[in-house]
């Protein structure tokens, strides 16, 4: 099986690019043992303090973020990275041509109880106009996910998997645990068309808006209602493991608006969550949304932006869209 830096050659991707994503990854190995050793080396539980979007902070969430945080700013690749954990962005090399935005561990949730998490990241450009000294600033990161150079997650389960995109199409690769390499498994992932499989936090139906209640609706209906067949629903509550699924299987995903709470309607953050998964999702031939637009045609206005996101098997969520005209 083939490693990955010379596959990312052979895709034509620039060293420096090449060489971030082996530090990302230099990161990740060192998440995924410590996911992995839990109660042994005392990193469950909670800290005491909150992130920017009032959220407790686990002491894994903390301990992957400063990893990360670390081995980035001091790579020379990365001029400034924005995470979920970082109120606001933080500087690096002056000479670095890449900003990263990542979630240093998704599905929170899911830590205590020997369940799935993952790493989502996402690579941006420096914006053209930047010189090589010019200060970085939060409105650098403000760039569509169209933008990205490249995107993905690790995600941390009974083997630890990357998927990958540098827009040339979505690549999985397994750590392989006895030499600590990501070796190839997966050089073309494409996500089937049409699904009999869906993702949504069903106890949050008394919030969702009127398409919604629908759509959900008609799914459940199943073979005698007007989608004719039976539906499926699965939930791992890390947003990593069901995208990670629907890459694999096909399905559909959403997160959509809640109306019972206007100070924060939506969940899933546009940074680091909607944008890098949107990039895999359409580079596999799905298809990303909020209900109204493209996710990665979105101009962001703020770092920690949240929006609602439908994604995955393309048939389906036009089906999903259809509701929401
Ligand atoms: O707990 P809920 O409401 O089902 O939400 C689950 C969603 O929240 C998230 O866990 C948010 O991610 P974090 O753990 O990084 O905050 C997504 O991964 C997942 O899809
Ligand atoms: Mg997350
Ligand atoms: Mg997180």
């Amino acid at each position: 099986m083939r490693r990955l830096a010379p596959v990312l050659r052979e895709d034509g991707v620039e060293l420096d690019l090449i060489s971030l994503v082996r530090t990302i990854l230099a990161a990740c190995k060192d998440i995924s043992f410590r996911v992995g050793q839990a109660e042994l080396s005392g990193v469950l539980g909670s800290t005491l303090d909150e992130n920017i979007q009032g959220e407790t902070q686990k002491k894994l969430d903390v301990l992957s973020n400063q990893l990360l945080k670390d081995m980035l700013l001091e790579s020379g690749f990365v001029r400034a990275i924005a995470s979920e954990e970082e109120d606001f962005i933080v500087e690096g090399e002056h000479g670095g041509r890449f900003l990263v935005a990542f979630d240093p561990l998704d599905g929170s949730s899911n830590i205590d109880i020997n369940s799935l998490t993952g790493t989502i990241f996402s690579i941006l450009p420096v914006p053209d106009n930047k010189l090589a000294g010019d200060a970085i600033t939060e409105s650098d990161f403000l760039q569509p996910g169209r933008n990205q150079v490249a995107s993905g997650y690790v995600m941390y389960g009974p083997s630890t998997i990357l998927a990958l995109t540098t827009g040339k199409g979505v690549k999985l690769y397994t750590l392989d645990k006895t030499h600590g390499s990501f070796l190839l498994t997966n050089e073309n992932v494409s996500i089937p068309e049409e699904t009999q499989e869906f993702a949504i936090n069903a106890s949050n139906q008394h919030s969702w808006q009127a398409p919604m209640q629908r759509y959900v609706r008609d799914l459940l209906d199943g073979k005698n209602g007007v989608r004719g067949k039976r539906f499926n629903m699965r939930w791992v509550a890390c947003m990593v493991g069901d995208v990670h699924r629907i890459l694999c299987r096909g399905g559909i995903f959403t997160y959509p608006v809640h109306t019972d709470n206007q100070a924060q309607p939506h969940k899933l953050r546009l940074l680091y969550e909607a944008n890098p998964m949107g990039l895999l999702i359409e580079q596999a031939g799905g298809l990303v949304s909020t209900g109204e637009q493209n996710i990665l045609d979105i101009q962001p206005t703020e770092l920690h932006q949240r929006v609602p996101v439908i994604l995955g098997s393309k048939q389906e969520v036009q089906v999903c869209l259809g509701y929401h005209d």
